[in-house]
């Protein structure tokens, strides 16, 4: 079995330029997502579990392990010196580290520490997710906001750990997707998902029906259409909700599957984080084969204005990504971003 540091040193000459620092600042992630799962599995036997009692720059309620987590990836990616500069969920803005090493990297990291917050005390998988990109700022100054506002397809690579049944690194380097299980007697990951595909259709269509009323019309029709009888097209789907996109997206990964989180009224650009939610997600559906928009466009080419912007999210096997879009099309042209640009 090959360890995923053996697999990356092993990838190295798909980058003739490799320095080793891409290598390093993976392991980086690798050392504190160990860490994070050591905690996670214990969770109900030290104080991890629960809020904080503060609120993060979303207005949403922090949980303890949010804040732990963060801190894990940001000392351990600070520690190593290969990243200029990090942006999380739980801080308001971009952090940049100054030191020598660290102003001379090419890198900087996006990422939410915590995925699936609400799931922590119920002992339901969650999971972190990562993004990284090539600074466009000059190396040996302080990292810039622009260094972090850059549209998903110049993302350099992408991933996410799932705390599940078992813990799994996932990630790309924009040569396929990856997957590695982590063997909790050693504490090494090791490769056990190589080249993974998401199948073109599949028959899971996962959202949150609470919200059904709240949803545009093309989504709304879209689940009716899920849930209609039609042999020929295996209908009626599967519905399948964790509440953690991290385990959402892995599951449809494998098995095949839509996850939606649309707009609504009250959300108008929905819920989940364009730079270190959806755009990683992206990266790594289209790396699969599959596809990822926010019910219109490519979520790749969107071109970010601020760090904590949301958006709509369609994401998962190619011809359910296509058919959602179809059906926003039909049913709610009018909620196409351009569409009030385009009326004269
Ligand atoms: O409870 P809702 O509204 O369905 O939202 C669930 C979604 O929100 C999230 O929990 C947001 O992520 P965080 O937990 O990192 O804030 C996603 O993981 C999940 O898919
Ligand atoms: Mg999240
Ligand atoms: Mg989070």
């Amino acid at each position: 079995m090959i360890t995923l540091g053996e697999y990356i040193v092993a990838k190295q000459y798909q980058f003739p330029e490799a320095s080793g620092e891409f290598t390093r600042l993976l392991g980086s992630i690798r050392l504190a997502a160990k860490v994070v799962n050591r905690e996670i599995n214990k969770a109900g036997l030290v104080d991890i579990i629960g809020a904080t009692g503060e609120e993060n720059v979303q207005g949403e309620e922090q949980q303890k392990l949010d804040v732990y987590a963060n801190e894990k990836f940001k000392a351990a990616l600070e520690a190593r010196g290969e990243v200029c500069g990090v942006t999380t969920e739980e801080e308001e803005n971009f952090i940049i580290f100054n030191s020598k090493k660290q102003s001379h990297s090419k890198y900087v990291v996006l990422m939410d520490p915590l995925d699936g917050s609400s799931n922590i005390d119920v002992n339901v998988t969650i999971g972190t997710i990562f993004s990284i990109y090539r600074r466009i700022s000059p190396v040996g100054s302080p990292a810039t906001k622009e260094d972090f506002l850059q549209p998903g397809n110049k993302q350099v690579a992408a991933g996410y750990v799932v705390y599940g049944s078992s813990t799994m690194l996932v990630y790309t380097t924009g040569y396929g997707v990856h997957g590695f299980t982590c063997d909790p007697s050693l504490g090494v990951f090791y490769l056990s998902h190589e080249n993974m595909q998401i199948p073109a259709q599949g028959n899971i269509y996962s959202i949150n029906e609470g919200n059904y009323v709240k949803f545009p019309d093309g989504i709304k029709k879209y689940i009716k259409y899920c849930q209609e009888r039609d042999e020929q097209t295996h209908r009626p789907y599967t519905s399948r909700y964790i509440g953690s996109l991290v385990a959402d997206f892995h599951r449809n990964m494998i098995k095949g599957g839509v996850y939606m989180y649309p707009s609504f009224a009250s959300a108008p650009k929905g819920k989940l984080r364009l730079l270190y939610e959806c755009n990683p997600m992206a990266f790594l559906a289209e790396q699969a084969g599959g596809k990822a928009t926010d019910g219109y466009r490519r979520i790749l080419d969107i071109i970010p204005s601020e760090l904590h912007e949301r958006t709509p999210f369609v994401c998962g096997s190619r011809d359910m990504v296509d058919m959602v879009g179809d059906f926003m099309q039909e049913y709610s042209a009018d909620g196409h971003p351009e569409y009030h640009k385009n009326i004269k």
